[in-house]
């Protein structure tokens, strides 16, 4: 379970990402969060992993205070988080396989991922979800060979092969010709419903968030002004959320 107690984050310039957010996420669910550029989507996503560090308040993940944690104890967590990014954040000069195996790093001390030394086991998880995101034929293959779309298939098939507690996407369709947002989403739903995994993810298309979420979070300016089920975002709450941006709807 996720708990975002009164989270606030001020960047050093003075910047309000978010306000006193607070969020009561079950295992399990498959959450969309919406609204306009510059809400705070992000900056809640990066939080969760600590990739942004919280100004203000608590961030509880299966128990975890993770707003507390440091050094070795914060870099074990992060390990159990996969984290889907806009620009993939792939290694494009290594092949598929390698870059999914680095999803195993996690359950090895460093020298043994230093020197490549995965066991077969690590091989065997990271052929399944190359093969699960139907990239079987381009495992030896160099990613900076592979079209956009491909790449995210790799990243999400990194994020799987980490069997982690919580998957985070921050809007992992946007750089991609928007026909290719079923396949990610479809993934992404896919192993939320098969392993129970908690997936969170950034979609700035509300259509698509309806389409797969169960549950909706929308942000207006770092404040979380929506939290309920896709029947219950309705046109009129819709517009709220959206407020002066007619094109996102
Ligand atoms: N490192 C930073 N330093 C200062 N301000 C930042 C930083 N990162 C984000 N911001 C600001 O915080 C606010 C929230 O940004 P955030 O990226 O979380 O929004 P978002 O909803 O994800 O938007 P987008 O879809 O455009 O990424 C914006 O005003 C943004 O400019």
């Amino acid at each position: 379970m996720i708990e975002v107690n009164r989270l606030t984050k001020i960047f050093p310039d003075g910047t309000r990402a978010l306000s006193d957010v607070s969020v009561t996420i079950p295992d399990g669910d498959f959450v969309a969060i919406i609204g306009l550029s510059g809400a705070g989507k992000s900056t809640f996503l990066r939080c969760l992993n600590r990739l942004v560090d919280p100004t203000e308040g608590e961030v509880w993940v299966n128990g975890v205070n993770v707003a507390a944690l440091k050094g070795a104890e914060l870099r074990a967590y992060r390990r159990t988080v996969g984290f889907i990014f806009q620009q993939f954040n792939l290694v494009t000069r290594l092949t598929v396989l390698d870059n999914v195996l680095t999803g195993r790093l996690g359950y090895h001390p460093t020298w043994r991922g230093v020197l490549g030394l995965y066991r077969e086991q690590d091989y065997a998880i990271a052929r399944t979800y190359i093969r699960r995101v139907g990239l079987a034929d381009k495992e030896n293959t160099r990613v900076d060979q592979l079209s956009g779309g491909q790449q995210q298939r790799v990243a999400i098939a990194r994020a799987m092969a980490q069997e982690p507690q919580l998957i985070l996407a921050d809007e992992p369709m946007a750089s991609l010709d928007p026909r290719l947002s079923d396949v990610i989403l479809g993934l992404l739903k896919e192993y939320n419903e098969e392993k129970g995994v908690t997936v969170l993810v950034n979609i700035h298309v509300l259509e698509l968030a309806r389409r797969y979420a169960r549950r909706i979070l929308a942000f207006n300016k770092g404040r979380l002004v929506f939290d309920g089920s896709v029947e219950e975002l309705t046109p009129e709450r819709a517009k709220e959320i959206y407020a002066g941006s007619l094109e996102a709807l």
